[in-house]
């Protein structure tokens, strides 16, 4: 009989992908990712967004502060620019030399979440990325095209055709981190790109397929953008996040909306896993039979893509099921959480914290 384990050690994980917003919504999801990770590559999609390194070094102040006292000093955000239509060669250089900043954010106008003041034609950006590749700032992508005539479900796929790989032809020294890849397109593309292309991949896009959606009622609290896939794509990232290549990193996408904004006619894209991240991954690689691959995944292939030092201490989970709560408190309104009312089959060690 194979014993299954009861505790999981590794090197503090660090979040690639993540949505704190401001105020008290900050407030309220911070203590979830600091208690987890180290460090957090902060998303600048404000309402303004944060388009200059003067607003970024601001925000990182306002999340600093935020930390309550206990965690104070234990968490790193890493800073990032909406990238704009605007945005000028000489603010990449001020960027770089904040050591703040740690990439630059494409998100094409009206793809996502707080995306109005995207870029409308990367063409317009080429001075930009130019000032990035010759000064190793990352790019990081939201990989869709916005399109009316594209099939949602094939945004993705339609956005590496379009412009991933002609920006790769055009700045082939340009690091670019592929978000949120939700395809086997993705996967593929990132696999045999040159090793300045790398990938963040969710929780929930290894969790879920568009059946968690789609099937036996709406269901908004699985509602993300890019949408939830078939099966068979959710299978190949999977593969992508358990087999070791380096190319492939965590990044939870954690994106809180309030309760109400959630439910409704016209409901927005988010979905929060910050209050049990690192435990869902676990959990997800553990049924995929590569626990052993999690450190890696979680702790190595992130910091030795972004040139950053792993980190040094350790958390632990304890095999021990609990149940997500339904909901938690967020400023005015509620928050439900990735698999609120389920169980879990690990948990983070308040030893963790020492
Ligand atoms: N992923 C989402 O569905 N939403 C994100 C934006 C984003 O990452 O695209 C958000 O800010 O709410
Ligand atoms: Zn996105
Ligand atoms: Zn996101």
């Amino acid at each position: 009989m194979i014993s299954q384990p009861t505790m999981l050690t590794l090197i503090r994980p660090d979040d690639w992908h993540l949505h704190l917003r401001d105020g008290r919504a900050m407030q309220a999801v911070l203590p979830d990712t600091a208690r987890r990770f180290a460090r957090a590559i902060i998303m600048p999609n404000l309402k303004p967004p944060v388009t200059t390194t003067e607003q970024a070094v601001a925000y990182q102040a306002r999340i600093l502060s935020a930390l309550p006292d206990e965690l104070s000093g234990r968490f790193q955000p890493l800073m990032t620019l909406y990238l704009t239509d605007s945005t000028l060669p000489t603010e990449i250089v001020r960027a770089k030399m904040s050591g703040v900043v740690h990439a630059v954010k494409l998100y094409p106008a009206g793809a996502t979440t707080h995306s109005d003041a995207g870029v409308t034609d990367i063409t317009h950006c080429y001075p930009v990325l130019e000032m990035m590749e010759r000064h190793d700032m990352p790019l990081l992508v939201h990989g869709e095209v916005v399109n009316p005539e594209v099939d949602i479900f094939d945004r993705e796929k339609v956005f590496i055709e379009r412009v991933l790989i002609p920006l790769t032809q055009r700045f082939p020294e340009l690091r670019i981190v592929f978000e949120h890849i939700t395809t086997r397109d993705a996967v593929d593309f990132v696999q045999s790109a040159s090793r300045q292309i790398a990938a963040t991949i969710t929780a929930h896009h290894l969790l879920l397929n568009r059946n968690a959606l789609l099937a036996g009622g709406l269901h908004p609290h699985h509602y993300c953008l890019p949408v939830l896939k078939r099966e068979s794509h959710r299978r190949a990232l999977l593969d992508a996040a358990t087999n070791g290549s380096r190319k492939f990193f965590l990044g939870t996408d954690s994106a809180p909306h309030p309760r109400s904004d959630k439910e409704s006619a016209c409901g927005c894209a988010g979905i929060y896993s910050a209050h049990a991240a690192i435990e869902i991954y676990a959990q997800i690689f553990e049924q995929a039979g590569k626990l052993d691959r999690l450190e890696a995944f979680a702790s190595f292939h992130g910091p030795d893509f972004y040139r950053l030092p792993r980190n040094q201490d350790r958390i632990s989970l304890i095999k021990e099921s609990w149940r997500i709560p339904q909901q938690f408190e967020y400023a005015n309104d509620t928050l439900v959480p990735l698999g609120a009312g389920e169980m879990l089959e690990w948990k983070l060690s308040e030893g963790s914290l020492d």
